[in-house]
């Protein structure tokens, strides 16, 4: 075992697996143009095509988390919502705060028949990542610059395109924005403080826009929300590089299944929503570190050997041409094919150390890392900020329980917010 655990380790079978990665992934973004002109003839054809070509990709990451680092995934759930898991569309709402949480949805979305099609709102920076972002645009995965005002028209377009798509999916959301650090909590504590929010102890303030252009746009496609809230076991700190050298991980998570229609449909009643949702996944953070399990039943969904068949076959193909160019550079080892390989080898070393990096939230971006002065808080004209107080004051009551008195007085609560507004900023210039 302690043999095995050695040889994972080991920096040739790094080099396999990135090879095996890479080249198959350079040759399926291939494949991938080549549908393009079938998009002209059979969108849905074209579709289903990609998500089968997507899923050999995004697979192989799957099969490195479960069959080389044996990593556990372990589901807690309603056993009434499990059979509907797979079979119908959804938006998935899920913290951010680990660096391969996206990786343990991945494994998820296998065991339930919908990797292929997985969709997520992604920082657009990400497009430009080889392999998987190149990927993403054959998927229409929907991208962000993390600016509304440039976001709500192009992301709204994309998520009315997925409208009529053909298989299922799931559309996962991370509504903090960006991932979890001390700093980035400290200051959106600040700004749940600034709005009358309840702090939360182990998530970032959600951004609510996200999840209602979402939510409004794929109304009538997708049958439900699934909060999802992960965790690892132990304060596990799990990273792409040690599942690489073969570390075991233990996942957990818990899904509730919230039918489309509780969601309201009105902005600010579905921010209040989510931010309340949001409080509900602090306490279950707190009730696993205080008891090392998440409530209720673990329904875990059996592991499936289509991603360790997807790798098998890439390596074998892949694995037997690079054996005979191995060999034949060494027979006809001259300096300049030896200065050749080296410079190669160290180009695609640097790319896959970037793309590495991609995953590491020490090198997470800025994105809510800056303090909201009062004075930029005050810039906001006037309207719009007794808008955005209302909302928030507005929060505050539905997660006192106040909300239908609220309902009853809002007409006049709303006017009465704007004035006060008004009055206040014009005192403070
Ligand atoms: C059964 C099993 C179930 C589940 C399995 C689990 C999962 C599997 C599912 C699917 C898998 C599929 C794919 C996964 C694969 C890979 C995924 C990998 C990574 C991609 C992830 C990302 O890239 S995350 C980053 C991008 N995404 C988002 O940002 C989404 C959330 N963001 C928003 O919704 C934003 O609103 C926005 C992006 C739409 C717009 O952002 P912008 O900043 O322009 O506007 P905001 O309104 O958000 O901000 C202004 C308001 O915010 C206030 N403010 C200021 N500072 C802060 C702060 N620090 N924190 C909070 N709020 C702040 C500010 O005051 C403004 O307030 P207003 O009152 O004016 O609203
Ligand atoms: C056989 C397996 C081979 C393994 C090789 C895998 C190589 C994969 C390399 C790169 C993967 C790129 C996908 C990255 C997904 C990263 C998800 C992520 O967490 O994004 C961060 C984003 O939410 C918020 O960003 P910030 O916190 O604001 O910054």
């Amino acid at each position: 075992m302690a043999l095995l655990q050695q040889l994972k380790s080991q920096f040739v079978c790094q080099m396999i697996i990135w090879y095996v990665f890479l080249v198959s992934g350079l040759i399926i973004n291939l494949l991938q143009i080549c549908t393009l002109p079938l998009w002209l003839v059979s969108k849905q054809l074209a579709r289903r095509i990609n998500i089968r070509l997507g899923y050999c990709i995004s697979s192989q990451m799957v099969a490195a988390l479960e069959w080389w680092s044996g990593t556990e995934c372990t589901l807690y759930t309603d056993p009434k919502s499990y059979p509907l898991y797979g079979n119908e569309n959804a938006i998935v709402v899920l913290n951010h705060s680990h660096e391969i949480d996206f990786l343990c949805g991945w494994t998820f979305c296998d065991r339930f028949g919908v990797l292929g099609s997985s969709k997520v709102l992604a920082k657009k920076e990400l497009s430009y990542v080889p392999v998987i972002g190149w990927m993403w645009y054959f998927l229409e995965i929907v991208f962000c610059k993390r600016k509304w005002e440039e976001d709500r028209k192009t992301v709204a377009q994309s998520l009315q395109n997925l409208r009529d798509y053909p298989e299922n999916y799931w559309f996962l959301l991370f509504c903090e924005g960006t991932r979890f650090t001390p700093k980035k909590h400290q200051i959106s504590m600040q700004v749940a403080e600034s709005k009358g929010l309840p702090k939360l102890k182990y998530h970032l303030l959600p951004r609510t826009k996200g999840f209602w252009i979402t939510v409004q746009n794929l109304r009538g496609t997708v049958a439900a929300v699934y909060d999802s809230t992960l965790n690892f076991r132990d304060n596990e700190a799990p990273n792409l590089l040690g599942i690489l050298n073969g570390r075991k991980y233990h996942a957990d998570l818990y899904v509730r299944r919230i039918p489309l229609e509780l969601i309201p449909e009105d902005e600010a009643e579905c921010a209040a929503w989510l931010h309340k949702l949001y409080q509900e996944k602090d306490s279950f953070q707190e009730h696993y570190t205080q008891t090392g399990r998440f409530p209720g039943p673990i329904v875990s969904p059996p592991q499936r050997p289509w991603a360790l068949i997807n790798w098998l076959f890439w390596a074998c193909l892949l694995l037997y041409p690079l054996g005979l160019l191995l060999a034949q550079l060494i027979s006809t080892a001259s300096i300049m094919t030896i200065l050749a390989s080296v410079a190669l080898c160290s180009a695609v070393s640097v790319g896959v150390r970037w793309m590495i990096g991609q995953t590491e939230i020490d090198r997470s971006s800025s994105y809510g890392n800056k303090e909201v002065s009062s004075k930029q808080q005050l810039k906001t004209p006037d309207l719009l900020r007794a808008a955005s107080l209302h909302r928030y004051l507005y929060a505050s009551c539905v997660n006192t329980h106040l909300a239908g008195l609220v309902q009853q007085v809002q007409p006049c609560f709303k006017a009465q917010c704007s004035l006060n507004l008004m009055l206040y900023s014009r005192s403070s210039r």
